[in-house]
């Protein structure tokens, strides 16, 4: 149409410029994403009409509303002129769907706004506001009123004028004087960040091409750097993760109910503990514009509390400078802190962060229930208790539910939503709201040790260990691990969240500590293999980065510099001459395979429980609280990528030589869907009886 409608006003002379505009108050988000995948759409190059814009002898002027990002930033590009309207976003994110900008976009940007704002722009996919794009020269006007208007009224300013210097494409790439240099260093920290994604490399590559090379070679770069992330696999795993994160909205109850939105134009909520998390929890509060009343147990940790939340507030506010919202939290109606109980009549939600003790929740969850007025909705930050019974002390079962924030709150956007046996659909969809409201993404999952994310984790953290009995180093594991794109491996996250986490957490399940029964094997408990590693760490203090020791060692108490520890090298040996284990040699591949293999397995038992409700739900709370590498699309995604009747083999061949291992023993779904064909996974779900309970 863009190109039927270009040729039309050219060939008639009564049209003397022309004017570019979205519908409905957007102007483009792009390209089609799902076109990617589909051979439909291969044929089709936006690229040319880019350039036919261009060549108009009209002036062809932009009006920019809503967004214009991609494909749609591209054909801005192609115009002569740029009117945007204040509150419009653009940008060219084709790198965050593995690709790079395919329509001309890494060649006219840089000679428009410069190669290091291009280059920024272009290998972060940043959305950026109109306010910042007129301070790059990347539009020509910003208007508050009609932008439509805006735009014709430039166009018939300019009629007449000469298009050459408008024509991008004409135009040099801004010299550096240090062009060579800068592009060295930027092409070092592309690559440092990737970590074996290849998109923002290869999008570096397509602007360092504008600098070298004539415009019309500098696009033919392009499109041969757009095949290439076109047929990575890459691409393919990021466009499911794009789709998958949106398809986490859509959720159903047991009972089949799916409430969308719930809108609550005023909130006053109550974050209860200011420790780690509620700190985080109250910062993100306060950053959705949120009103909150944070309440301590007394007023020693309450103004401990109080400063590290401000400290975080002042970052946040200072991160925001310039920008049109400001950050309101010297305001007491905005945000109080107290001890005071009584404050709690009004709030219409509470979430509470206090230590995982089950008994010191269901205490608290009693006074919540009485003291709260009655729609108040009681969110619990647990990380794995079980929601029935801290709701079983509450008169409200219906709603109590599970709000699971990821450590650092205010940083982390997944938000686990736990529902338990008595939760309403309309406490699921307030949670889901108050998740979009917090800019977090909600993912709804049932109730169960653990719940989706964690419970996925432990079979995965417990391999990382059973290889280090077995022969590895907490570095070699790690750096397998971090190769494959986590941003920390294993061991390097047990000293950042501490040791001493999941020391106490086996304390109170019996695994260790005084209430192990007298007598019990040091490597079995309940008939399975049990490694005492990392208890024997804690009981010598090693609690991770906050005592200087952990897996690593430390610069001091406090430190974030992880050297491999000699120390624990020695440990490891004695541990295996006392234990009379054979020290072995490891491979990169059994690392891997045990580590991933075990965590899928577990991943396949909780969809076949009906704990979640499609492996991509999995994979979005992966993706976004697990530090999962994007470009591999997620756990499930990626096991569909290597293949089921691989990932099934490889854990029968584990679990025969670790039959005291059980998370090893592949689940009945995963035979399953290799029994009918390794099936794909958009259709994994539909072997499912779904006849259990908590669906
Ligand atoms: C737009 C957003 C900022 C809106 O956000 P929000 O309001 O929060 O709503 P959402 O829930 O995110 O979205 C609502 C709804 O819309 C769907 N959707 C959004 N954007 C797209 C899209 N681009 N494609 C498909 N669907 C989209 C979304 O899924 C929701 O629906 P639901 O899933 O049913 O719930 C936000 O959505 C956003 O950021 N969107 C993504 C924007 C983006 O990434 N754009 C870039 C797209 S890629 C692009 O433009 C590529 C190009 O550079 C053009 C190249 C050429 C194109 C030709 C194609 C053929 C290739 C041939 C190769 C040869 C090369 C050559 O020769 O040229
Ligand atoms: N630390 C982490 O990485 C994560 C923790 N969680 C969960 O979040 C909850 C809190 O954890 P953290 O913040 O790490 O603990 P924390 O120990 O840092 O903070 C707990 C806070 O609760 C306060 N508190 C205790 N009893 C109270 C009472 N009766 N009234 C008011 N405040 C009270 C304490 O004074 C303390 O400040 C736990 O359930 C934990 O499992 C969930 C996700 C991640």
């Amino acid at each position: 149409a863009l190109e039927d409608g270009l040729k039309k006003a050219d060939a008639d002379p009564s049209v003397k410029a022309v004017m570019i505009c979205g519908e409905n108050g957007k102007f483009s988000a792009g390209a089609d994403i799902r076109g990617f995948s589909s051979p439909k759409t291969l044929g089709v190059a936006l690229g040319p009409i880019v350039s036919l814009i261009e060549s108009s002898e009209k002036p062809v002027v932009a009006a920019i509303e809503g967004v214009a990002l991609g494909g749609g930033l591209e054909v801005a590009l192609g115009c002569h002129y740029r009117v945007a309207h204040a509150k419009a976003r653009m940008g060219l994110p084709e790198v965050t769907i593995g690709l790079l900008p395919g329509a001309e976009g890494t060649q006219r940007l840089p000679r428009l706004i410069g190669v290091p704002a291009a280059l920024d722009m272009i290998t972060t996919g940043k959305h950026i506001p109109a306010t910042e794009a007129l301070k790059l020269g990347l539009v020509d006007e910003i208007v508050e009123e009609n932008t439509i208007e805006a735009a014709i009224r430039l166009a018939n300013k300019v009629i007449g004028q000469p298009l050459g210097p408008r024509r991008l494409s004409l135009k040099p790439v801004p010299k550096l004087p240090n062009m060579e240099a800068f592009l060295q260093e930027a092409q070092v920290k592309v690559k440092r960040q990737a970590r074996g994604f290849l998109a923002p490399e290869l999008c570096f590559q397509a602007v360092q091409a504008a600098t070298q090379r004539p415009f019309a070679e500098g696009v033919r770069r392009e499109r041969e750097l757009f095949q290439v992330l076109l047929s990575s696999g890459q691409a393919q795993a990021l466009q499911y993760a794009f789709f998958a994160e949106r398809a986490v909205h859509r959720w159903a109850t047991p009972g089949g109910i799916n409430l969308l939105f719930i809108i609550f134009d005023s909130i006053l909520l109550l974050s209860l503990g200011l420790g780690t998390m509620g700190q985080g929890i109250v910062t993100s509060l306060v950053k959705a514009n949120i009103p909150v009343v944070a309440l301590e147990q007394n007023l020693e940790y309450l103004n401990k509390g109080r400063k590290a939340v401000m400290v975080l507030l002042e970052r946040e506010a200072k991160k925001m400078e310039g920008g049109a919202q400001k950050l309101d939290f010297h305001n007491p109606a905005r945000l109080q802190f107290t001890v005071d109980f009584n404050l709690l009549h009004d709030v219409d939600l509470v979430i509470e962060a206090v230590f995982e003790n089950m008994a010191l929740k269901k205490e608290i969850f009693h006074k919540l229930s009485n003291i709260c007025k009655p729609g108040a909705l009681l969110c619990t930050n647990t990380s794995a208790l079980d929601i029935d019974e801290i709701a079983s002390a509450t008169s409200r079962p219906q709603q109590v539910i599970g709000t699971h924030f990821f450590s650092p709150a205010h940083v982390m956007r997944l938000l686990e939503i736990i529902y338990g046996r008595h939760t309403s659909p309309s406490a699921i969809a307030t949670a889901m709201q108050l998740a979009k409201d917090m800019k977090k993404v909600g993912v709804v999952v049932g109730n169960c040790f653990g719940f989706v994310g964690n419970r996925m984790m432990f079979p995965y953290v417990e391999q990382a260990v059973f290889l280090l009995e077995e022969g590895s180093r907490p570095e070699a594991v790690d750096q397998v691990l971090e190769d494959f794109g986590f941003k920390i491996g294993p061991f390097r996250m047990s000293d950042l969240a501490g040791l001493d986490v999941g020391w106490r957490s086996r304390k109170g399940q019996g695994l260790t500590g005084p209430s192990l029964p007298a007598g019990s094997s040091a490597r079995q408990r309940r008939g399975q293999r049990y490694s005492p590693l990392p208890d024997l760490l804690c009981e010598r203090g090693r609690f991770g980065q906050k005592t200087g020791k952990g897996w690593y060692q430390y610069e001091r108490a406090g430190g974030r510099t992880a050297t491999p520890d000699p120390w624990i090298h020695g440990f490891l040996s004695q541990y295996r001459d006392t234990h009379r284990i054979e020290t072995r040699y490891i491979d990169q591949e059994e690392i891997l395979e045990r580590c991933l293999f075990s965590l899928i397995n577990e991943g396949f038992a909780i969809l076949a429980e009906g704990i979640a409700s499609g492996p991509e739900h999995l994979d979005v709370i992966y993706l976004n609280g697990y530090g999962w590498p994007k470009h591999r699309g997620g756990p499930m995604f990626y096991a569909s990528t290597v293949g089921l009747p691989r990932v099934l083999a490889k854990l029968q061949k584990y679990s025969e030589a670790h039959p005291d291992v059980p998370k090893l023993r592949p689940s009945a779904f995963l035979k399953k869907l290799v029994a009918v064909g390794n099936a794909p996974l958009k259709e994994w779900m539909s072997y499912l009886s779904r006849q259990s309970p908590k669906l």
